[in-house]
Parts: structure tokens; C-alpha cells; sequence
């Protein structure tokens, strides 16, 4: 084991189902490896469908009291846990930068974000209202808000921590149980988080985590299982339609968090300054792997010249580099397989005619690196376009004309976040009401909170994740007709 830790029980291995930290029943196991090294970190228990469906059961069964509770005294066990996060900030960060490549800074951050949710949940789950409707009889409709029932949550790996807590912090906080799992890349965070749960106090069985290699026979389980109401889910867009079309069979609620393809629209008449800071950390945060990153930079005609040069600019400063390292701007990308990946469409483009200003080429630090690229002369029949890049690669297209821009913004299937950079307040409106898009940032790509409702429309998903919204996908909506009031 290389991970150093100031507390060295939070490496966990195994898997956590029903309060109890178990090997998969074949004691199998996977490798979890660090991208920047290629060093080999833990064995994790891998675990199948058997090991599943003993957790939903787990579940099931611990739901009962916790859903009874008074929200208040769930609220509790939720504030604690958050500042156990909070308290092993340090050593999240780590397993987080061992695991995933991110710097550390970027992981210090993510903790805190991830927290966030647990906090905004907790204080959030004391706040479900029902409403009383005034009927046109001698009759009472009351409406309460019950939670939906066992969740289970398949996550990814390039945000370790805060995806979890945004899935596990409402359901939990609204009565529900969970059952996880997490992205084969990265179990070490989340089980460490669990860890910190059972220490808050969660009561067994409320939340499980079920690593392993077999991702079908996990989420086979978690979608056909009856027991499960709910299948919460962040990841690409073709697993995301599978889960979906398994779900059906028992009619299970999903929310989904797919794939993005976010323009950055800069308008002539932009403060070229705000938007090149702005386009560079809509780019290149976590190395370009988020599904609001920036796929592609549209920019005006009579702009394009002097934001290409800026940017570029910009970008030559970057350091990539192992996260643990000071100094280093950006990480490693997940695998050699994602390297690979991203440089077949930047090889996709060159063949079409595209220039590459900057980078273009795998990072010599290690098989899992790029570097950060930006390509001009590009068009819109480029896979660089058309498909989420999910790396540290920035196409700039040129438009024309407003229409030009909202036309090509919203010529995709995915519809996660979109940004837009003018001076202009009528333009500001009218653009941001004209692109096909669950999110939209005006003069600012930083949107994430907890605070706002992330989402995304068209194939980029369903369903609303943070926020007041947030707590709607963990609950089911009960009308009792109370009648007769008369007797
Ligand atoms: N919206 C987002 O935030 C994300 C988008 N993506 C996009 O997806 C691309 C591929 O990344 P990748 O990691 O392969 O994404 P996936 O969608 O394959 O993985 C996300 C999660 O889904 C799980 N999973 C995969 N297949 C199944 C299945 N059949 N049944 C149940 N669960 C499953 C994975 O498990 P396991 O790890 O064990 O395979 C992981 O936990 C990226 O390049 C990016 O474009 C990826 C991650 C996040
Ligand atoms: O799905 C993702 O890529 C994580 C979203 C990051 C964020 O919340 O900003």
C-alpha cells in the first residue's frame, strides 16, 4: 500500500454491506491503480449481483425506522457526518489525488464541495412540505411527501467524492437507504466516506458500497431488483440509455446525470479578459474531464484572433504533472485508454484540416497523460464537435452571427451546461433562453454549488441533483382524500 495517510483506518478495502466491512463472496478482487504513476494502490473485494441484492435487502430492511424518524434526528447523523469530512479533509484529498490524478488542490476542493452537499441536505430534509387543497366539496386533499424508497446510485470517477454525496445526502436525509457503486477507477474515496458515516452514526444497512469489476451484474441487480424504487446514476450517456431501458421492466424512477458537449459562446463585444479566464477553467478543470467542461469555444469572427492568442497563451503556462507535486496545474487523465481516446479525435481533426496551436500530442510524463491542446480551423462535422471530449483539448470554432451561434450551440444531442460571454443584458437573455440547455452560465462557466439545481436536458439526462430541487427526486408525492367532514 503507498497511500499515507494521518489516518490510516480510513483505507478501506472492502466491501460495506449492513454495517459490516465483507469480502465478495468468490473473494475476488481488482487493482486500483494511481494514473499519474501507474503505481499499483489497493486490492478492493469485488463484489456481484449475490453481494447486491444482499445489500438492497439490507436496505429494505433499515429503511423502516430510519424513515419513521423525525427528519430532525436524521439532520443530526447528517451534520456529523459532514464535519467528520470536513475533519479528514486532508487524507480524502489524498486518496482522492492517489486514485484519480486531480491535483491536490483540486481535491482539497472537491472534499469540500462534496461536503457541502451533506450540510445543504441535512438542513434541507427539515424543510419537506405537503400542501392541503381546498376542494370544491365537503371533502380534504392533503398531500405528503414520503421518501421514494431504496435508492441505488452507480457513480463515476471523476468527481470520487461529491458525486456520491449528492446522491447519497438527499436520499438519506429524506428517509431513504442507499446502495452504491462506485466507478471501478475510484472505490477508495468512496469507501472511505462510508467509513466516516458509520463513524456519524448511521445506523447499519442505510447506506452500502458495493465495489467491483463486474459493473453489469452489479447494476443488472440494482435495475431489476423489485425491492429498489429508484436508480440514480452519473456517467456517459450510453450506459445511462442501458440502466434506463433495464429500469423499465419494474418501472423504477431514475434521475440521470449523462453526457455533455457545453459550448462557450464569446461575442465580439466580450470582456476578452473574463472570457478567456473563464473559458480556461471551463476547459481544463479535473484536465478537462467534467461533463460541464467545455467541449467546444465558439467565438465571434471579429474576437476570434485576439481570444485564440490570449488563451493560447494562457494554456503554454500550464504544468502537467503528478497532483501530489507543487507546481503542478493539471493531473494525469484517468487511463491510458482515455489518453488514447482523446488523441484519436485531436488525430480525427488534424486529418480534417484542423491546426493545432498548442499541444496535440500524449504527455511524455506517463501513458495516462495529454497535453492541454487547442485546435483551430476546426468545423462542425469534427468528432471534436459532435462528441464529449472528456480532455484537456479546446477546439475554437468561429461564427458569424448570433443565430450562427445559437444554431451551432444547440446542434447536438446533449444539453448539460452552456456558456456565453457578452456585455450585452439583452443578449445575455435572449441567448440564454434560446440554447437547449439545463444549465447556463452568463460571464461565468464556475455555475457548480450546492446550492443550484444541476441538471441537464435532451440526452444529457433527467432529473435535478443540489438545490431545494434536489430533495423531488428522493421523494414520491401521496394525495389523501380526507371526506365526509360533515359526519
Ligand atoms: N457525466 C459524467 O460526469 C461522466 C461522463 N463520462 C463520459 O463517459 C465516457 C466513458 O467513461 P466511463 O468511465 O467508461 O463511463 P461509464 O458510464 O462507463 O461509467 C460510469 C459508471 O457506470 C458504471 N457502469 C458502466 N457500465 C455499466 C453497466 N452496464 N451497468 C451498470 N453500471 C455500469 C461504471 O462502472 P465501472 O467503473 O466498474 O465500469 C461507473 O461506475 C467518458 O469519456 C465521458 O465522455 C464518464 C464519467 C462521468
Ligand atoms: O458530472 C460531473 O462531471 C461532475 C459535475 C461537476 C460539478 O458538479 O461541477
Amino acid at each position: 500500500m503507498t497511500i499515507q495517510l494521518k489516518d490510516a483506518s480510513l483505507l478501506k478495502t472492502q466491501a460495506f454491506i449492513d454495517g459490516a466491512w465483507v469480502d465478495g463472496d468468490q473473494g475476488e478482487t481488482f487493482a486500483v491503480t494511481d494514473p499519474a504513476t501507474g503505481q499499483h494502490l489497493a486490492d478492493v473485494a469485488s463484489v456481484g449481483a449475490t453481494e447486491t441484492r444482499r445489500a438492497i435487502d439490507a436496505a429494505a430492511r433499515a429503511m423502516i425506522e430510519w424513515k419513521a424518524l423525525p427528519a430532525k434526528s436524521r439532520s443530526d447523523v447528517l451534520e456529523k457526518w459532514h464535519q467528520l469530512i470536513l475533519d479528514n479533509t486532508e487524507d480524502l484529498a489524498i486518496i482522492m489525488t492517489a486514485e484519480q490524478g486531480k491535483t491536490l488542490a483540486e481535491s482539497r476542493g472537491e472534499v469540500a464541495y462534496g461536503a457541502s452537499f451533506v450540510k445543504w441536505f441535512a438542513e434541507e430534509g427539515k424543510r419537506v412540505y405537503g400542501d392541503i387543497i381546498p376542494t370544491p366539496s365537503d371533502r380534504r386533499g392533503v398531500v405528503v411527501k414520503q421518501p421514494v424508497g431504496v435508492v441505488a446510485a452507480i457513480t463515476p470517477w471523476n468527481f470520487p467524492n461529491a458525486m456520491i454525496t449528492r446522491k447519497a445526502g438527499p436520499a438519506l436525509a429524506v428517509g431513504c437507504a442507499i446502495v452504491l457503486k462506485p466507478a471501478a477507477e475510484t472505490p477508495l474515496s468512496a469507501l472511505a466516506l462510508v467509513e466516516l458515516a458509520n463513524r456519524a452514526g448511521l445506523p447499519a444497512g442505510l447506506f452500502n458500497v458495493v465495489p467491483g469489476i463486474d459493473a453489469p451484474a452489479i447494476g443488472g441487480e440494482m435495475t431489476s431488483n423489485p425491492t429498489v424504487k429508484k436508480v440514480t446514476f452519473t456517467g456517459s450517456t450510453p450506459v445511462g440509455k442501458l440502466l434506463m431501458k433495464q429500469c423499465a421492466d419494474t418501472v423504477k424512477r431514475t434521475s440521470m446525470e449523462l453526457g455533455g458537449n457545453a459550448p462557450v459562446i464569446i461575442f465580439d463585444d466580450a470582456d476578452l479578459d473574463i472570457a478567456v479566464a473563464g473559458a480556461l477553467t471551463a476547459k481544463y478543470r479535473n484536465s478537462g474531464q467534467t461533463c460541464i467542461c467545455a467541449n467546444r469555444l465558439l467565438v465571434q469572427e471579429g474576437i476570434y484572433d485576439a481570444f485564440v492568442e490570449k488563451f493560447s497563451a494562457a494554456v503554454s503556462e500550464f504544468r502537467i504533472g503528478n497532483g501530489f507535486e507543487a507546481g503542478t496545474t493539471h493531473g494525469p487523465v484517468i487511463t491510458e485508454k482515455a489518453a488514447k481516446e482523446i488523441h484519436s479525435k485531436v488525430q480525427n481533426a488534424v486529418e480534417e484540416g484542423a491546426i493545432v496551436v498548442i499541444g496535440g500530442q500524449p504527455g511524455e510524463q506517463g501513458a495516462c497523460f495529454y497535453q492541454p491542446t487547442v485546435l483551430t480551423n476546426v468545423t462542425d462535422d469534427m468528432r471534436v464537435f459532435r462528441e464529449e471530449i472528456f480532455g484537456p483539448v479546446a477546439p475554437v470554432f468561429k461564427f458569424s452571427t448570433e443565430a450562427d451561434a445559437i444554431r451551432m450551440a444547440n446542434d447536438t444531442e446533449f444539453g448539460l451546461a452552456a456558456y456565453l460571454y457578452t456585455e450585452s443584458m439583452g443578449r445575455s437573455w435572449r441567448v440564454s433562453e434560446a440554447v437547449e440547455y439545463g444549465m447556463v452560465g452568463v460571464n461565468e462557466t464556475a455555475i457548480s454549488s450546492e446550492v443550484i439545481p444541476f441538471g441537464g436536458v435532451k440526452e444529457s439526462g433527467q432529473g435535478r441533483e443540489g438545490s431545494k430541487y434536489g430533495l423531488d427526486d428522493y421523494l414520491e408525492t401521496k394525495y389523501i382524500c380526507f371526506g365526509a367532514l360533515q359526519r
